[in-house]
């Protein structure tokens, strides 16, 4: 299979090397298209590598028939609609390690540059002024700056600023205390950063808590003539209260790297002070955090779509390529006894159990977990499942999902068993591997049995009375339908029913199922295609 890649904003050249370094992956550079230009060619695509530019919106998305991924080449995912994605299984990864020295790096000079009215003083000597006097600054060293975001980004930032004496206070909610101590920072709350900063500087991610966080309540609280350095995403910062806060003079200046609109609209109003310095959202572009997100990126894509292996995605668990290894005869079973279970229950799921019990290893089971809810849901719903949209699936049809280990596997050396509970009834599967990678069911609710889940199955509930098998033989043979093997399932406590569990060469026709069904006497029979 051929899977071709689109990527729509500029992104490094040794990314799309390796793009073109793969036999099976074509790619095609189209930058700058518009949103109608992208949707038209989008549903050819299996990946998309973007940066901000691109704005994947649910539009886009309708038109994306074939896409399976979707590769940020940075951190920011503000501009793909995350939901929408996950809702029809496309992956959303980013890249969060390649350009974050280089966008903590741009913090620091712009509020170098902000404090030293560097770009002031380049404009106006250009100009033909010699304004010395009016442009003098003032040092930062023994000033105190706050850190609101202690990630990779403000971490770095809050090092730096530590190298040029600063006292650095940090706001985080999700960092510990002892973190930012070891750091050499001061934990604050916010209304205590806000109080007490010279420079406050931004470094948290854009998300609906954190949109127009900084706005007039915050400016009201910050320090007289404090700076702000801005070099996360449009929309954290008020660009309103910001305005005001200006005019005002709480806010002594700005340095701003991201904007609500990019580029903003002309004559946007905060480029009417003379104390806001600006860039075009460079704090990414340096030659050495592009070629990293570039590379980052395109092995990313390339890994997901040639083996599925999940690297650094943000709607979906991460999982290397060893460990899917590993658990891929696991997964496999996973995914067949939620088939199988799919087809025994009736009514609406309520919950879904998966124990494991006996050895799987250090492994992280959350693969085997989406396994089986994929294969419990694909045969109820219209939307394709996968490992992306399964938990979202379930979440959204009320399907609870629960998860336990023991060590004992009874008489196995691991044993996978799954309850499904309706509304109407509870089924159980167990199922195991024999050898390393066979996969066997060994108990369909009272009954122990061995059988492996492929082919074309037949699960036929019966009284245990003498010729049942031979009625069952015969009705087959008389359709030449060929068994492949039969085994009949023990009922435990042992009891009067039985069921006959059936591999045939040829799928069951309506008329042999009608038969097995009512001749000579009722039985319910379950076929299931796996
Ligand atoms: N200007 C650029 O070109 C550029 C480049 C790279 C990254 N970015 C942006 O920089 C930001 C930080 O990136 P990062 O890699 O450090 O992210 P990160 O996920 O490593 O760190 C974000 C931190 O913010 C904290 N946080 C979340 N909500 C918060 C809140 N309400 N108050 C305080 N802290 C909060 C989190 O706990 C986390 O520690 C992101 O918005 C990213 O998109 C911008
Ligand atoms: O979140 C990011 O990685 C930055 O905002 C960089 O964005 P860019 O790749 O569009 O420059």
């Amino acid at each position: 299979m051929t899977y071709k890649v689109l990527v729509s904003d500029k992104l490094g050249e040794a990314g799309i090397k390796l793009f073109e370094q793969e036999n099976d992956i074509e790619v095609d550079v189209k930058t700058d298209l518009s949103p109608e230009e992208l949707k038209e060619i989008i549903g050819q695509y299996h990946g998309l590598a973007v940066r901000s530019a691109t704005k994947v919106t649910k539009e886009l998305l309708d038109a994306a028939e074939n896409l399976r991924a979707i590769g940020r080449a940075g951190i920011g995912v503000d501009n793909i609609d995350v939901d929408e994605a996950t809702r029809r299984g496309i992956i959303v990864m980013n890249t969060p390690g390649g350009n974050v020295v280089t966008t903590a790096e741009h913090a620091i000079s712009m509020m170098m540059a902000l404090t030293r009215n560097i770009p002031q003083g380049t404009a106006s000597l250009k100009d033909g002024r010699w304004d010395k006097k009016k442009l003098q600054g003032r040092e930062v060293m023994n000033k105190t700056l706050g850190v609101i975001g202690f990630g990779k980004i403000g971490s770095i930032a809050a090092n730096r600023a530590r190298g040029l004496k600063m006292n650095v206070i940090v706001y985080d909610p999700v960092v510990t205390p002892e973190n930012i101590k070891k750091a050499k920072c001061e934990p604050v709350s916010l209304d205590e950063l806000y109080e007490r900063s010279d420079y406050i500087t931004i470094h948290v991610p854009k998300i609906k808590k954190t949109a127009n966080m900084i706005n007039k309540d915050a400016f009201a609280k910050m320090k007289d003539g404090v700076m702000l350095i801005h070099c996360a995403r449009g929309g954290i910062v008020d660009e309103d209260a910001l305005y005001d806060a200006l005019k005002m003079g709480k806010v002594g200046g700005a340095a701003i790297d991201v904007f609500a609109t990019e580029p903003p609209p002309e004559g946007f109003k905060l480029f009417e002070f003379d104390n806001v310095i600006c860039t075009p959202h460079l704090g990414a572009s340096t030659a050495e955090a592009q070629t990293n997100v570039a590379v980052d990126i395109a092995r990313q894509l390339i890994a997901y779509l040639k083996s599925d292996t999940i690297q650094n995605a943000v709607n979906v668990p991460s999982v290397s390529g060893k460990v899917l290894e590993e658990l891929d005869p696991f997964i496999r079973l996973a995914d067949r006894m939620g088939r199988m279970l799919s087809q025994l229950s009736e009514g609406h799921i309520k919950s879904v159990e998966i124990d494991y019990d006996g050895n799987f290893g250090d492994n992280d089971m959350a693969p085997v977990r989406t396994a089986v809810v994929c294969g419990l849901l694909e045969p109820l719903v219209l939307d394709d499942v996968n490992a992306v949209n399964a938990p979202y699936l379930a979440k959204e049809k009320g399907i609870k999902v629960l998860e336990s280990s023991s060590d004992d596997a009874q008489e196995f050396i691991n044993l996978i068993t799954v309850t499904v509970k309706t509304d109407k009834d509870t089924n159980v599967v167990s199922g195991t591997l024999f050898g390393k990678s066979d996969p066997r069911i060994v108990r369909i609710n009272d009954f122990r049995l061995e059988m492996r889940p492929s082919g074309n199955l037949a699960l036929i509930h019966n009284m245990d009375i003498p010729g049942e098998i031979g009625v069952i033989g015969t009705i087959l043979g008389d359709h030449k339908v060929n068994i492949a093997r039969m085994t009949v399932g023990q009922e435990e406590p042992e009891g009067e029913r039985n069921i006959v569990f059936l591999r045939t060469d040829t799928p069951l026709t309506k008329e042999v199922l009608d038969k097995l069904e009512t001749y000579p006497r009722t039985r319910r029979v379950i076929y299931m295609e796996l």
